[in-house]
């Protein structure tokens, strides 16, 4: 058996854009509903998800026969974390909070085996191998892992040029909701400012060779984005769908007010 090919990452190297939907549920039956729409991707999300190493697993096995490829967000940058999630077959990573050249580094070495990383060999018990049925995995699966860090912070911003110049770094997804806070500007991702910081973050990774993401939950937003260069928009949020919807519905049905709520870019 060979290990699958990670398209997303094929894709992000040969420059094609990639549409994504993020799956907040923690879920295997919501997730295999969202792999059916037809995005290129989905993320499984463990930072603000309440997902654990099952519940991932879960979801990674019921979205397996679809062509929307899993990227699983980890809580943080733990190699222990990252160690497991690998194990359990992920291929593509997002790593949050990634604000220096180190960090990233040191996440990529998460990934990597020794000689060239800290990575602790057991995939042999694991999916990642297909419990040994891939019997070169050692190599060849660790070539299909795609590593994107999190650039979320105006340090990280102030750092773009070290952190994209990390050998193993594939791409950087910018964070617009944490950014903006670190901005002092809480709650306003889509503000002038936050939208030209991420351009200026994109341009700057483009240029290195490296692919570029965001989370753009607004149509517009999402297509000025693309437009600047990014390459792998997150472009909704399932329980967002969801709960917004719900009450557009009764808004409509029952003239429910419109109140203000938290925007997610
Ligand atoms: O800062 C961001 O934007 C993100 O990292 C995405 C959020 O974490 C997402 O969960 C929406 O709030």
């Amino acid at each position: 058996m060979q290990v699958p090919v990670n398209n997303f990452k094929k894709a992000l190297s040969s420059g094609d854009s990639q549409l994504g939907i993020w799956a907040s549920f923690a879920d295997p039956y919501a997730t295999e509903a969202i792999a059916t729409v037809g995005a290129d991707w989905l993320l499984i999300d463990g930072e603000h998800g309440p997902n654990d190493v099952r519940s991932i697993l879960a979801q990674l096995q019921a979205v397996a026969p679809y062509a929307s490829h899993p990227v699983v967000r980890v809580v943080d940058a733990n190699p222990a974390v990252i160690k497991q999630v690998l194990d359990i077959g992920a291929q593509t990573l997002m790593v949050p909070m990634i604000d220096t050249a180190e960090q990233a580094r040191a996440v990529v070495a998460a990934t990597r085996y020794p000689p060239n990383g800290i990575r602790g060999v057991g995939a042999a018990l694991g999916r990642a191998s297909r419990w040994t049925s891939i019997p070169d995995y050692a190599d060849s699966g660790v070539k299909e892992i795609c590593v994107i860090v999190q650039v979320e912070s105006v340090k990280g911003i102030s750092n773009i040029e070290e952190i994209v110049s990390v050998d193993g770094v594939d791409g950087v997804f910018f964070g617009p909701v944490d950014l903006s806070a670190s901005m002092d500007l809480m709650d306003q991702p889509t503000h002038p400012d936050v939208v030209k910081a991420i351009e200026h973050g994109t341009s700057i990774a483009r240029a290195a060779g490296k692919a570029a993401g965001v989370l753009a939950t607004d149509v517009e937003r999402a297509k000025g984005y693309l437009a600047a260069g990014v390459q792998f928009a997150a472009v909704g949020i399932d329980i967002l769908m969801l709960i917004n919807s719900g009450r557009a519905l009764l808004r409509e049905l029952r003239g429910d007010a419109d109140e203000k709520r938290t925007s997610y870019g």
